[in-house]
């Protein structure tokens, strides 16, 4: 890429662009940082910053800069923005045209089978814009229900060029970076072609032992007619190196015993919250306790953990919070990548320190802190890398690079390129963990410090509190399903057995003895997902479904305490309707015995539940016998300015019953239509499905329709 004419040091500091990110379980980070590390090797004065970090790196002095932001809970930022988004709302509610200053482009991530695609993406363009800034080229919205990289690949093409006319890059580092990728793209083009003319489409042997995992099924067949592979992506730049560690120096190597955290947590606790009440701390496991019978096709566990060495917290909780743990990966499988990587066990647990390979590259965030503070590859690998998560494309794309045999090198080639979208979208359903990916290309043995740079951090799982403060300050209730569950992978050879697979935190949890202490962090409560105080006289409709009921049963726990209080009587309090449902009445009915003492005490005045599976006539699902009660529910909605809290799952039950509730709305309207102010002058007197979704989003930011919705 040519310098722009007559650049000077001045203007090359002027014009240094800023890649933002803002990522809740990994994704937008890593393709910042991708971003950024090409930025930089091509010759730009890049910097790469979390966008709470914005006080730090001057936000409001950035001239330029590249957004990549991803959408969680239900069209939320994610957590490590919350701070951003304060400021920017002051700055563009104070000053007119606060950021005139700004260009700046957004590539967003977010998933169609939620319903606010991209929100992030779109309320930052929107304010930006607001404030004056400049967008200096368009808006990229990323899929990951059909796969982030269809839209990502080509927006990040695109954004050179466009980035080259708005921001300098310096002469040297541009002609040089030209040389190099010219010359990596003509090798790679010789090495693609010869492959394929020696392309071998049974699988090659495997050399490792390491563990029972299975090699993926998927199925090369396709590449026979190909005479090369294009549309490869670039291949991500090594940035990190080990350097070994002498003995004497401070390392976090062994945990003290009864801690189950990242043996570097101190550092995390001691970090500078704005908020001392988010600041992560040691909480003891007191109990565990299954909640479904051992019939049920899910488990689920009730955990219960004290607080009590945890003063920032007390007092500053509510039923309707949640709260992050820091789960390891699984030891076994930790132990088993680095055996398939050739690291010995006393290696992996020595010491060492990560640091730069260019001084001009930073590390990535979740790798920066051992260059500092050194730690093993066992403990850099169990709890600071994401081992579970299916590769991006840019690194199966990096991996062929490591790659002895040419068909393992080709396929990975081929899966990482336009071509192999297919395959890749066989391999991404079998949601491999790394270890699963190297046991199917068994001659790919890249360097544990260029895998790690590779693998996307190891995001804390977020857990709704299922009590309330007012007895017990001290303690929190959590329930959860144990993730395990097999994929049978279709079309495929019937002597393959389904695949085995894990969530990181819950099978974790359920071994943990008792006593241990975990590090845990109280989350950002965004949405206001809180009961009103006291005996607030809106009815409260909840509707949680499964695990979803969690925070409900924190809910009544407050109004059974507010009721005792005030010295009221139930039949005083208002309304409190609780919809639950899940498979079947005798095996996973959460909270059963508690639901209905509560209902026999008058705390919660109705429940309406129903059993997917138990093979009874009447409704099967929440949103269904939702619509049973269709004239009472909309009643109070719209007379009542009743709140509804939605909890669960945000794919399937959050998207169903936004639907059934829109439909509910359409229905009532043609019955009474005074109850709706945009049918004063509209002929039919009917809403349309478009109004009623909009209705819907207008109380979900009145905050009367709140909802707390997870993967
Ligand atoms: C619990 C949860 C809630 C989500 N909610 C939304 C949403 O409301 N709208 C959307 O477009 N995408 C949503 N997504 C999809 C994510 O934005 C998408 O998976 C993205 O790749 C995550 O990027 P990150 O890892 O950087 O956070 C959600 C994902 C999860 C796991």
């Amino acid at each position: 890429m040519a310098a722009a004419p007559n650049s000077s040091a001045a203007d090359f500091a002027d014009s240094q662009v800023a890649f933002l990110y803002a990522s809740q379980t990994g994704n937008a980070e890593s393709i910042s940082y991708s971003m950024y590390e090409e930025a930089a090797k091509r010759g730009f004065n890049a910097k790469w910053h979390v966008l709470d970090d914005h006080e730090k790196f001057g936000f409001n002095e950035v001239r330029t800069a590249v957004f990549v932001v991803s959408t969680t809970g239900d069209g939320d930022p994610p957590d490590n923005s919350a701070r951003f988004w304060r400021v920017l709302r002051k700055a563009t509610r104070g000053k007119d045209r606060a950021y005139s200053h700004l260009r700046y482009a957004i590539l967003g991530l977010g998933d169609t089978n939620y319903s606010n695609f991209c929100n992030t993406a779109q309320r930052l363009d929107k304010q930006l814009l607001e404030a004056g800034a400049t967008a200096f080229y368009p808006k990229g919205l990323a899929d990951d229900g059909t796969g982030l990289e269809e839209v990502v690949e080509s927006w990040i093409e695109g954004l050179w060029p466009a980035l080259a006319r708005v921001a300098q890059c310096a002469p040297s580092l541009a002609a040089e970076t030209e040389a190099v990728a010219s010359s990596e793209i003509e090798a790679e083009a010789d090495a693609v072609s010869t492959g394929l003319k020696g392309l071998a489409l049974n699988s090659s042997t495997g050399t490792s032992n390491t563990s029972a995992h299975q090699p993926l099924v998927l199925n090369f067949q396709v590449m026979e007619s190909l005479k090369a592979i294009s549309g490869a992506p670039r291949v991500p730049s090594a940035v990190c190196k080990i350097a070994p560690v002498d003995s004497s120096s401070e390392s976090s190597a062994s945990l003290a015993e009864g801690l189950a955290c990242p043996p570097w947590h101190a550092s995390l606790t001691g970090e500078d919250w704005d908020d001392v009440s988010l600041a992560p701390f040691l909480a003891t496991l007191q109990s565990t306790a299954q909640l479904t019978s051992p019939e049920a096709l899910k488990r689920t566990l009730l955990v219960e953990i004290s607080l009590s060495a945890a003063d920032h917290v007390h007092g500053s909780w509510q039923a309707g919070d949640s709260f992050n743990i820091y789960a390891p990966n699984d030891e076994g499988l930790v132990a088993g990548l680095l055996e398939r990587l050739a690291v010995s066990p006393d290696e992996a647990r020595r010491p060492v320190s990560l640091r730069k390979r260019d001084a001009a590259i930073e590390l990535p965030t979740h790798l920066a802190r051992f260059a500092t503070a050194p730690a093993s590859l066992f403990d850099i690998l169990q709890w600071a890398c994401d081992v579970c998560t299916a590769p991006r494309k840019q690194t199966l794309r990096a991996l062929a690079d490591h790659c002895s045999e040419v068909t393992d090198r080709d396929r990975l080639l081929f899966l990482s390129s336009r071509q192999g979208a297919a395959v890749f979208d066989e391999l991404r359903c079998q949601a491999p963990t790394t270890l699963d990916l190297l046991h199917t290309f068994p001659s790919c043995l890249p360097p544990v410090e260029r895998l790690l740079e590779l693998l996307p951090p190891l995001a804390p799982r977020s857990y709704s509190i299922c009590n309330a403060p007012n007895t017990a300050s001290d303690t929190w209730r959590f329930a959860f399903n144990v993730v395990e569950y097999c994929i049978t992978v279709e079309g495929s050879d019937v002597s393959t057995l389904p695949l085995r697979r894990r969530g990181v935190c819950t099978p974790w949890l359920e071994r943990l003895p008792r006593g241990q202490r975990i590090l845990v962090a109280k989350r950002r409560n965004v949405n206001e997902f809180r009961m009103p105080t006291g005996l607030d006289a809106r009815p409260v409709i909840m509707v949680g479904p499964g695990t979803g009921v969690a925070p409900f049963i924190g809910f009544l726990e407050q109004r059974a305490q507010d009721l005792v209080a005030a010295g009221a009587q139930p039949q005083e309090a208002p309304l409190m309707w609780l919809f639950f449902g899940c498979r079947s009445r005798l095996h996973d009915y959460l909270f059963r015995s508690q639901l209905e003492q509560w209902q026999s005490e008058g705390v919660l005045t109705r429940l309406s539940t129903c059993f997917s599976r138990d093979g009874l006539d009447g409704p099967k699902y929440v949103q269904h016998t939702m619509a049973q009660h269709e004239d009472e529910l909309m009643s109070l909605l719209l007379t009542k300015s009743a709140l509804l809290y939605v909890c669960g799952d945000a794919k399937g039950m959050g998207r169903d019953v936004n639907d059934a509730l829109a439909d509910m709305l359409c229905r009532y309207s043609v019955k009474h239509p005074e109850c709706f102010d945009v049918l004063a002058d509209a002929d039919p007197k009917q809403l349309s499905k478009v109004q009623a979704l909009q209705l819907l989003m207008r109380w979900s930011t009145e905050r009367r329709y709140l909802r707390d919705l997870w993967a």
